[in-house]
């Protein structure tokens, strides 16, 4: 383990079933700290765990306008063996959606091969750092909730407290948004 990680980092990658190591595409910074944690994840996976799936994750699609990290991104994937995706967190929650189905269903096909059994967490390194998203799967995809069953919560910004109109956003209960 290295400068940089998160601490205790080890104890992250021995229970977690999925990594997801997310950067913004108009932030260079954040995509060359992803190349670090790839390269902990493949040796920890190689070593300890081969089958549990690892995604890079490209946020902020929104501001595709400004981007500043594109096929690089691809290329780091098919180094490290891992999925790649690029996702709006704030503007498509089908797609974010999508990438922790994915993680689910990975991590179920490295079970059927032989690996662990029991629940499963998926943890996300978000930059420089370890989040615990609060979230539990069961390893049946066919338990996860349907989108249609998520509880939704209004969050107002300030100025929509002064009573003026304001942007809205409709946020999965449960998530934090630091
Ligand atoms: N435009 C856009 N902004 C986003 C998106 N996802 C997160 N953000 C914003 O990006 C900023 C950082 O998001 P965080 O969730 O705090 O990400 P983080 O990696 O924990 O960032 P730090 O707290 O700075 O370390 C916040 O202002 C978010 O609102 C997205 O999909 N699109």
């Amino acid at each position: 383990i290295q400068t940089g990680l998160p601490v205790n980092c080890e104890r992250y990658l021995s229970w977690a079933n999925a990594f997801l190591v997310v950067y913004s595409i108009n932030n260079v910074e954040s995509f060359h700290g992803c190349q670090l944690y790839l390269q902990i994840l493949s040796s920890h996976n190689k070593t300890f765990r081969p089958q549990t799936p690892i995604i890079l994750l490209g946020n902020k699609l929104d501001m595709d306008r400004y981007r500043l990290v594109s096929c690089d991104a691809e290329a780091l994937a098919t180094r490290f063996g891992c999925l790649f995706f690029e996702v709006s967190a704030c503007r498509d929650f089908e797609s974010v959606q999508h990438v922790f189905y994915e993680a689910v269903r990975r991590s179920n096909r490295g079970t059927e091969r032989g690996g662990s059994v029991g629940p499963m967490f998926v943890e996300a390194f978000v930059e420089d750092k370890a989040l615990n998203l609060h979230s539990f799967f069961t390893p049946c995809y066919k338990e996860l909730p349907a989108p249609a069953t998520a509880k939704l919560v209004t969050v107002k910004t300030s100025r929509a407290q002064s009573k003026r109109r304001a942007t809205t956003f409709t946020l999965l209960k449960g998530f934090k948004i630091f």
